[in-house]
C-alpha cells in the first residue's frame, strides 16, 4: 500500500503529510513532482494543502492545469483513493473531481484555528475508525475556504449524503456561530457519490501526533491504511 504525495510549486503540507504516513504510520511514500505522469504505482493519491501557484487567479485556479492531474483523473475514475486537503481541496472542484467551490471566506480574512468538525458518516473507509455524529478537532488554515454550490448541487450532494465533515460547536450543533468561513451547510468535506475522492479543508495531518498536542486526525489515516493494507 502506497502513498504518492503531489507537490506543485507552492504547496507547503506535503511534508506534513509524509511525517503521517511515512513519519507515523511508516508506510511507503513517495512525493510525486507535478509534472510527473506516471503514478501508477500509488494506491493512494493525496494533494495536499498550500498555495500552488501563489494561489494566482484563485485557489487551485492554475494548479487543475499541471501534467499530473490527467493522471489523477485516470487515477480517481478507476475507483483509487484520492484525498485532497485544503488546498487540494479547491484543485479537486477546479478539476471537476468534486462538485461546487470554495471562495473567500465569509469575513475575507485568512483564517488560521482550531475548530470542531462532525463526522457526517463512518460508512466509508476515510472515516470508518470515528463513531457517527463524533466531534473532533482540526485546525484550518485558509483564505479560500468557503464551500459553495448552485441549489441543485447542494441538494444532490446532501440527498446522497456526500457530506462528510461539518463545522460545529463543542457539543456537535450545526450552526452559523461555528461556521468559521460561512460554507453553505457549514460542509468542512465531502466526497464523490462512489466515496472514492475525498476534499476536505480542515487538515487531519497537522492532528495527528499527540507530541504537538492534537492527534484527532490519526484515526482518518488508520482507517485507511486498515481497508487498504
Ligand atoms: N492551507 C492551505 O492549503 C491554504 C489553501 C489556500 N492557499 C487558501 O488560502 O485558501
Amino acid at each position: 500500500m502506497k502513498f504518492g504525495i503531489i507537490v506543485f510549486p507552492g504547496s507547503n503540507c506535503d511534508r506534513d503529510m509524509a511525517t503521517v504516513t511515512q513519519g507515523i504510520l511508516n508506510l511507503p511514500t513517495r512525493m510525486v513532482w507535478h509534472q510527473d505522469t506516471d503514478i501508477n504505482d500509488l494506491d493512494v493519491v493525496v494533494i495536499p494543502g498550500g498555495f500552488s501557484y501563489g494561489d494566482y487567479l484563485r485557489c487551485g485556479a492554475i494548479a487543475q492545469f499541471s501534467p499530473v492531474m490527467n493522471s489523477i483523473i485516470e487515477h480517481a475514475k478507476a475507483g483509487k483513493y484520492v484525498f485532497g486537503v485544503c488546498n487540494g481541496f479547491q484543485i479537486l472542484t477546479e478539476v471537476g473531481l468534486l462538485p461546487g467551490a470554495l471562495i473567500r471566506n465569509r469575513d475575507l480574512h485568512f483564517i488560521c484555528d482550531r475548530v470542531r468538525v462532525r463526522v457526517e458518516r463512518n460508512d466509508l473507509i476515510w472515516t470508518r475508525k470515528y463513531s457517527k455524529q463524533q466531534v473532533v478537532t482540526y485546525p484550518i488554515a485558509h483564505g479560500e475556504g468557503r464551500y459553495f454550490a448552485d441549489e441543485d448541487t447542494l441538494k444532490a450532494l446532501e440527498e446522497n449524503n456526500q457530506v462528510l465533515f461539518r463545522y460545529c460547536s463543542a457539543r456537535g450543533e450545526i450552526n452559523e456561530e461555528h461556521n468559521p468561513n460561512g460554507s453553505l451547510n457549514s460542509i468542512a468535506g465531502i466526497v464523490n457519490q462512489q466515496g472514492n475522492i475525498l476534499g476536505m479543508m480542515p487538515h487531519p495531518e497537522r492532528a495527528s501526533d499527540a507530541a504537538i498536542g492534537i492527534n484527532d486526525g490519526l484515526a482518518m489515516f488508520e482507517g485507511l491504511v486498515m481497508a487498504i493494507a
